[in-house]
């Protein structure tokens, strides 16, 4: 990997991937990514053969449809054990040909007709926390915000609620077991042959029997709708995997465990870092809150507004998606291997099996694209006249990732984001118990957890 010699980083990064791994242990590599592109450019090396871009042209020669780019070594170690067997999930396969054939099986639960049928579900969660809400006048919204996606996600995966908001607590330890993951997955990423050797040896394999309790519960669930067992009117996404296995074999009922797995895992912690921080975003900008308010009494909402009402309403949009620019979950870059024959991007040639990738919050801070300010949270960039500009924002943003694999889930966590944030702010007013608390984060897992951040809440009416 000498060959790499041009792509300007630490010397230690190019000579050992302890270096990342020190970094990604410890949440670091995200701040020191973003500090070596302001010093060294659009081109950052940060392992023996790993590169950091964030020119946006990378997006689409890296991530677009057909690009031939394999996702790198670093996504192996979420591969899951199970009864002493590997079983690589829809984000962990390396397979590129499985990974397709899964996601296409499954696409039909994921669109944005397809949503429609979880508003209800989101409906009820966002009830459950609105009430809660109105009990409480010092939380930690990190948590019940957290609690709220988590129920959510049980409601419209597998038609119930875990039970976390009616207990302000981790039921069954369904949260932790998904940290677990997460956790794993950015401690050893960048040493997945060592990795392989302490984990997935054949003595540690074999003692690793058991399934976890939630894939346990999935499973009991599962078997009941296929028995019949249990009321046949479901509207959530175990039906309509269900439905697909029928016309689609490769979902048999390991895929379809599998991929229920997947989206509760995916729709947690992602979605209630974003909540959170859009909230943070909005109690620290007041000028933003009243115009979004202001937005929302002009469309003459019902408490939980719908869906197709929501979505109309262009700064609520903006506000979301300027949030998700400033505060994207991915802790390092998205990465992939250069196939045969190599790639120039940026201006540099890689060879073949290079890692490279772009981190998003470092595109997401290119000023070329979102200007001078980009670090300044500003919804009203995206209403710019300037199509062109927009053009070009909206082709750099990578809050939902791009390409064959990007995010299943975006247009549920869109729907429900547009319709509990308006929720929260129409009903409460919202403060920081320590008007400068920061939003801080613990950056080494593989989505980004937010530390508690308390607020003092009002109702408004
Ligand atoms: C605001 C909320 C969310 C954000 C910011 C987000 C972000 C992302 C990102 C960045 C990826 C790519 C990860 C990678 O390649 O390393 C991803 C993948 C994925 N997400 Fe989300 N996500 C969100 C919500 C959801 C929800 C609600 C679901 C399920 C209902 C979901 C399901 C998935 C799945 C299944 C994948 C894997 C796709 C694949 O590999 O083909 N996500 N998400």
């Amino acid at each position: 990997w000498g060959r790499l010699r041009k792509a300007p980083g630490p010397v230690l990064a190019g000579a050992t991937d302890l270096w990342r791994a020190y970094h990604q242990y410890n949440g670091t590599l995200r701040e020191r990514l973003l500090a070596l592109h302001s010093r060294y450019g659009p081109i950052v090396r940060y392992g023996v053969r790993s590169v950091s871009i964030n020119d946006p042209e990378v997006i689409n020669i890296v991530y677009g449809s057909r690009a031939g780019f394999v996702t790198a070594d670093s996504y192996k170690v979420l591969v899951g054990i199970q009864n002493g067997k590997e079983v690589p999930s829809l984000v962990s396969t390396a397979d590129e040909e499985r990974h397709g054939a899964l996601r296409r099986s499954v696409a039909i639960a994921f669109t944005p007709t397809a949503v429609l049928d979880y508003e209800s579900s989101v409906d009820a969660t966002i009830e459950e926390l609105i009430d809660i809400l109105s009990k409480k006048t010092d939380f930690d919204l990190s948590s019940i915000i957290l609690w709220y996606t988590i129920d959510a996600a049980g409601r419209f995966s597998f038609g119930e609620p875990l039970g976390c908001l009616q207990t302000e607590d981790d039921v069954g330890g369904a949260i932790k077991l998904i940290r677990d993951r997460f956790n794993h997955w950015g401690w050893w990423s960048s040493l997945p042959q060592l990795e392989r050797l302490l984990y997935r040896n054949p003595i540690a394999m074999r003692q690793k029997r058991a399934p976890s309790q939630m894939a346990t519960d999935a499973l009991k669930k599962l078997r009941s709708r296929i028995d019949g067992a249990g009321d046949i009117t479901h509207t959530d996404l175990l039906q309509r995997f269900i439905e697909a296995s029928k016309d689609h074999p490769q979902l048999d009922t390991a895929g379809v465990l599998g991929m229920m797995m997947s989206t509760i895992s995916g729709a947690g912690d992602t979605t209630a870092t974003t909540i959170t921080a859009v909230l943070y975003e909005l109690i620290k900008n007041p000028s933003v809150l009243k115009k979004l308010q202001d937005e929302l009494l002009q469309a003459e909402l019902p408490e939980i507004p719908q869906f197709s009402q929501a979505s109309k309403l262009p700064y609520l949009n903006a506000v979301i998606k300027e949030g998700m620019r400033l505060f994207p979950v991915s802790n390092w870059p998205l990465e992939r291997l250069v196939p045969a024959g190599g790639v120039t991007i940026a201006g540099m040639f890689f060879p073949e099996k290079t890692s490279v990738g772009c981190l998003p919050l470092t595109v997401h801070l290119n000023a070329k694209v979102f200007g001078e300010d980009a670090h300044i949270y500003s919804p009203e960039r995206w209403l710019t006249p300037d199509r062109e500009r927009l053009r070009q924002m909206e082709a750099a943003h990578m809050g939902f990732s791009r390409g064959r694999r990007n995010c299943m889930g975006a247009n549920i966590a869109t729907m429900q984001m547009k319709k509990v944030i308006p929720a929260i702010i129409m009903k409460f007013d919202l403060s920081l118990v320590d008007p400068e608390a920061l939003l801080r984060a613990d950056f080494s897992p593989g989505v980004a957890y937010l530390k508690p951040l308390y607020v003092r809440s009002r109702s408004r009416y």
